[in-house]
C-alpha cells in the first residue's frame, strides 16, 4: 500500500497468503524518463486487480516488469515468492492488441494456438473449453468478430492454467456488450483457476462490479486502493489528467468526463 491520505485500504483477500506479485520500492524508467518511482504494493492471490493510468503512464511497462522483461532501476519485484525473471511458468499473458498480420487472417485460430504451444494439444483444448471457444478456434481468424478474437487470445493466455494473468487492455476496440461479456468471462475463469488477474484498462466502468482492487499510476506514483477510493472526482482528475465526474443512480456508479 502507498500513502493515499484518507483512502480505504485495498482488500487483501487471504491476507495470510503471500502476495502473488510484490513490488518493494520499485522505480521503472525508459532511458532518462522515469515512469514509476518508489512503488510498493502487493497483489493478493486470487484478486482481480484493475490497472489504470493515462496513455503512456507506464501500464505496459509495469506488466513487462512483472514478467522480468523490464529491469527496475531500483527496488525488487517478487512473483510468487521468487524474483521476477523472464520465462517463469504459471503466468498467462494477453498482450496489448495489435493489428493481425494479413497473412494470418486465412488461418484457423487453432493453427496459431498450436504453433504458439507446440505439443500441448490437451492444454490448448482445456484453455479453449474455459472460453467456450472450441468451435470458434476452427473458424478463419479473418471471419471472427473482435470479441471472438479476444476470447481466443484469452485462451492462448490460459494454456497451462496459469496462476497469474496479465491482461493488457483486453477491452480495446470492443463494443460495450462485448466488453461486459469479456469481463464476466475473465471473472469466471479466475475463480475457476484461482488465478490472480492484473487487467489494464482506460475505462473504469466495465470493471467496477468485479475488481477487488485498483492499481493506478498517476504522476509516476503507483497506488493500490479499494475500487471505491477511485470514485472521487479529485482522484479521477489526477488519474486521467482531465475533469471527471462520478454519477450514481439506480444502484450503479458511472465515471464520465465532466464536459
Ligand atoms: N522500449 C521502450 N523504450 C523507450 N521508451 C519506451 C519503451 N517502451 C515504452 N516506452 C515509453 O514509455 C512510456 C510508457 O509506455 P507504456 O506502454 O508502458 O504506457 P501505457 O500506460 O501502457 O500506455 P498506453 O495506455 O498508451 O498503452 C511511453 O511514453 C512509451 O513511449
Amino acid at each position: 500500500m502507498t500513502d493515499s491520505p484518507g483512502e480505504e485500504r485495498a482488500p487483501q483477500a487471504g491476507a495470510a497468503a503471500p502476495a502473488a506479485v510484490e513490488f518493494a520500492g520499485v522505480t521503472l524508467a525508459h532511458g532518462r524518463r522515469r515512469l514509476v518511482e518508489d512503488a510498493s504494493f502487493g497483489l493478493a492471490q486470487g484478486a482481480f486487480v484493475g490497472l489504470f493510468g493515462a496513455n503512456g503512464a507506464g501500464k505496459t511497462t509495469l506488466m513487462r516488469s512483472v514478467l522480468g522483461l523490464e529491469r527496475p532501476r531500483a527496488g525488487r519485484i517478487t512473483v510468487f515468492d521468487a524474483p521476477a525473471r523472464p520465462g517463469r511458468a504459471g503466468i498467462g499473458i494477453l498482450p496489448q492488441q495489435r493489428q493481425w498480420p494479413a497473412a494470418t487472417l486465412d488461418l484457423a485460430a487453432i493453427a496459431l494456438l498450436e504453433a504458439a504451444h507446440p505439443g500441448q494439444g490437451p492444454a490448448i483444448g482445456a484453455a479453449l473449453d474455459l472460453v467456450d471457444g472450441q468451435a470458434l478456434a476452427r473458424r478463419r481468424l479473418g471471419a471472427l468478430s473482435g470479441g471472438e478474437r479476444q476470447r481466443l487470445l484469452l485462451a492462448q493466455a490460459l494454456v497451462g492454467a496459469p496462476r497469474l494473468l496479465l491482461l493488457d487492455e483486453p477491452l480495446a476496440g470492443l463494443d460495450p456488450g462485448a466488453q461486459v461479456q469479456i469481463v464476466a468471462l475473465i471473472d469466471r475463469i479466475r475463480r475457476q483457476l484461482e488465478a490472480t488477474v492484473l487487467f489494464s484498462a482506460h475505462d473504469l466502468n466495465p470493471l467496477l462490479g468485479v475488481m477487488d482492487a485498483a492499481l493506478w499510476i498517476a504522476a509516476r506514483r503507483v497506488r493500490l486502493d479499494a475500487p471505491a477510493a477511485l470514485l472521487r472526482a479529485d482522484v479521477l482528475d489526477g488519474l486521467y489528467g482531465a475533469r471527471m465526474q462520478v454519477i450514481s443512480g439506480e444502484g450503479r456508479v458511472v465515471v464520465v468526463p465532466a464536459c
